[in-house]
């Protein structure tokens, strides 16, 4: 009878090591981050509450960004099953080229606030997955300096047209040399929506000090210590620019702007277009009319005009109206893969996010957009398969009916 042996200490030590023990404490928070809502969550934690908020939140009282997302939750899958679903392909074409998922990087401004890596973190993560992301005019990267951090990805640039036309033209001449594939004008932004958070929480663009942004950033020292460190916010568009959002909103952006600028830039412009924050089968009309080659059925993530149609809702006619003569995408409140795949079946082309990235940025840098991406792509391959459906093409209406009460 043999003798039983007591472990070594050697051979116990790996088993008592936490998991992922080789990891960076950032590492291993984003790890453990299952969901869009656990980033969320990290990037509460790990940003300024000024910060958080002006990425969190919408305009007026929050109605349209609550119902945008509320829309989501009302769908109701009809899986297919007994259907092969060992390959699930969910590569797409988006304007003409290809893309791994049915999914785009939405523009966001100053996305360098919410992390010292910024938007070319963003175009770094956009590049690697396939999939394209947009620039905003309202950037803390230059046009050549994204271009230059993410040269082999699918970049657009998004245009707001300026009170000065000149500066306009030089951004679309500059997307151009820099190799930008599209443009997205967004056109849901005469004027600055009210965002009642950032009023309160008193946030200039640059953050200036107050005894409030001192403390909020005392109590937020990874953040702060990243800001101190790095170069000053550099703008796509400006050489630098301070005041709140709605100042600079009120400042540069043009409210006479109307649909013979859209005209123009047609002229100025060969490469696709995209019109971002339409929200009527009218309006979708008009701009399709006037050369849009994709229109973006979009209320600016509940930021602009609170109470604003739910996109999600408008969708299916606009692509009724429009499908046949141009991509329609979506987006606003879309916080996972199966949203992806939910607006795709009602007829997008494709889904732009934008706060799903941004969370991932704030709770860790590249890496977190990174797990934001990996998050996103992998609950949309799941939701197909689960769903019985191999092809973005094969999702239809009928994968999904909508509740009317509401649970
Ligand atoms: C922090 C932040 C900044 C944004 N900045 C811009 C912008 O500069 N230009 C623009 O067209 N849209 C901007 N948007 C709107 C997004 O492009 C997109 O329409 C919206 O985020 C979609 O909703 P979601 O965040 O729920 O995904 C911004 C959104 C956020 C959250
Ligand atoms: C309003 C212009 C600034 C960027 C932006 O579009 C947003 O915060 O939603």
């Amino acid at each position: 009878m043999t003798a039983r042996r007591r472990p070594r200490w050697s051979e116990l030590q790996p088993l008592l090591q936490p998991r992922g023990a080789s990891l960076s404490p950032t590492d291993r928070r984003l790890a453990s981050a299952a969901s869009i809502a656990d980033l969320r969550r990290l990037a509460r934690r790990r940003a300024p509450r000024a910060v958080f908020d002006y990425t969190d939140g919408g305009a007026g009282d929050e109605v349209a960004l609550q119902r945008s997302r509320e829309a989501y939750g009302r769908i109701e899958f009809r899986p297919r099953v007994l259907h092969d679903v060992s390959v699930v392909d969910s590569t797409t074409t988006l304007l003409g080229r290809p893309a791994s998922a049915p999914l785009v990087f939405a523009p966001t401004g100053f996305t360098r606030m919410m992390h010292t890596e910024g938007e070319p973190a963003v175009a770094r993560v956009a590049a690697r997955e396939g999939i394209p992301y947009a620039l905003s005019t309202m950037g803390t990267t230059s046009i050549e300096a994204l271009a230059a951090a993410a040269p082999e990805g699918r970049r657009w640039f998004q245009l707001y047209l300026w009170r000065d036309r000149g500066a306009s033209r030089d951004f679309v001449t500059r997307a151009h040399a820099a190799g930008y594939e599209a443009l997205v004008l967004t056109v849901d932004t005469p004027v600055a929506g009210p965002r009642l958070r950032d009023v309160r929480n008193g946030l200039t663009i640059p953050p200036s000090l107050s005894l409030r942004t001192f403390v909020d950033g005392a109590l937020h020292p990874a953040w702060w210590f990243d800001l101190l460190t790095t170069e000053p916010l550099e703008f796509a568009s400006l050489n630098r620019s301070d005041g709140t959002v709605a100042e600079l909103v009120g400042r540069l952006f043009d409210p006479a702007a109307t649909i013979a600028d859209l005209a123009w830039l047609r002229s100025a412009w060969q490469g696709p277009i995209v019109v971002k924050g339409v929200l009527t089968v009218e309006d979708a009309r008009a701009v399709v009319d006037a050369g849009a080659d994709a229109v973006v059925v979009s209320n600016h993530g509940g930021r602009q005009l609170d109470r604003a149609a739910t996109p999600l809702e408008v969708l299916p006619a606009v692509v009724d109206a429009v499908g046949d003569r141009a991509e329609v995408y979506v987006d606003g409140g879309i916080m996972s893969g199966s949203d992806v795949v939910a607006a795709v079946a009602l007829g997008a082309r494709a889904a732009l996010v934008g706060r799903a990235y941004l969370y991932g940025l704030m709770a860790g840098g590249e890496r977190g957009v990174q797990r934001a991406a990996d998050i996103l792509l992998g609950e949309v391959s799941s939701t197909m398969a689960l769903l019985g459906v191999t092809r973005v093409t094969d999702l239809r209406p009928d994968h999904l009916r909508i509740r009317s009460d509401g649970r």
